[in-house]
């Protein structure tokens, strides 16, 4: 059964919906240009209640998007996230500068319209816990993820990495069955498609969006 990733939550009914739905990993994108963007307090103060859940919690995933020193250190002293998730044009060096400032994880995000951006994979296995591929935005948008939209599945039929890896962009409750099918990923990630609007999550989708992933 794949694993999946709830991102993008602001609030407590929402967080606790992706808790009993077993959501493996929890998400808070800490980027002001988002409709999701929560800062590392408030989201400090809203995650606790992951912590509560003892062993085999969920983790606690901070989004990011060329987050400079000052902001990842905030990130990590307050927040304490078990993952940071690079979603910006972050190089493989900055992701292991990450890993050593924050002691945190690496998740590193990479956009797909074709087959070589899925080669390009190969120089982010060493430094990344994992991989998300998700779909590249289309042109002009003001966000580098988040947006709802999907790529190619079967560029992804087939092929392997040394890491556990994620598949995001445009899944939702209908659809994600068929997505894992298709690539055989091994952990999912969501956010629009667990909204009712932009930034804003709706707990009964979140829990459809989890049975499904469970029933694949
Ligand atoms: O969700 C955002 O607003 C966001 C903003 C900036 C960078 C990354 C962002 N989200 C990252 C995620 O992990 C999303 O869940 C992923 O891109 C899939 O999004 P969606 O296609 O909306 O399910």
């Amino acid at each position: 059964m794949a694993l999946a990733k709830i991102c993008g939550l602001t609030t407590p009914e929402t967080l606790d919906a992706a808790l009993a739905g077993g959501a493996a990993f929890v998400g808070a994108v800490v980027f002001p240009k988002s409709p999701r963007h929560i800062e590392p307090l408030h989201a400090a103060t809203l995650f606790e209640r992951v912590r509560g859940q003892g062993p085999g919690k969920a983790k606690i995933v901070a989004v990011t998007v060329d987050a400079d020193d000052a902001l990842l250190t905030e990130i990590a002293l307050i927040l304490k996230p078990d993952l940071i998730q690079l979603h910006g044009s972050e190089t493989p060096e900055r992701a292991a500068q990450v890993r050593t400032l924050t002691g945190a994880g690496v998740i590193r995000a990479l956009s797909v319209c074709t087959a070589a951006d899925i080669d390009a994979a190969g120089v982010w296995e060493p430094v990344v816990d994992h991989l998300m591929f998700d779909a590249k935005p289309p042109e002009g948008s003001a966000l580098p993820g988040g947006v709802g939209a999907s790529f190619d599945w079967t560029l992804l039929a087939g092929r392997s990495f040394a890491k556990l890896w994620f598949l995001a962009g445009g899944l939702d409750p209908a659809n994600v069955g068929e997505a894992v099918r298709v690539t055989g990923a091994p952990l999912v990630d969501v956010s629009s498609g667990v909204e009712s609007a932009p930034g804003v999550k709706d707990p009964a989708l979140i829990a459809a969006f989890l049975e499904s992933v469970r029933s694949t």
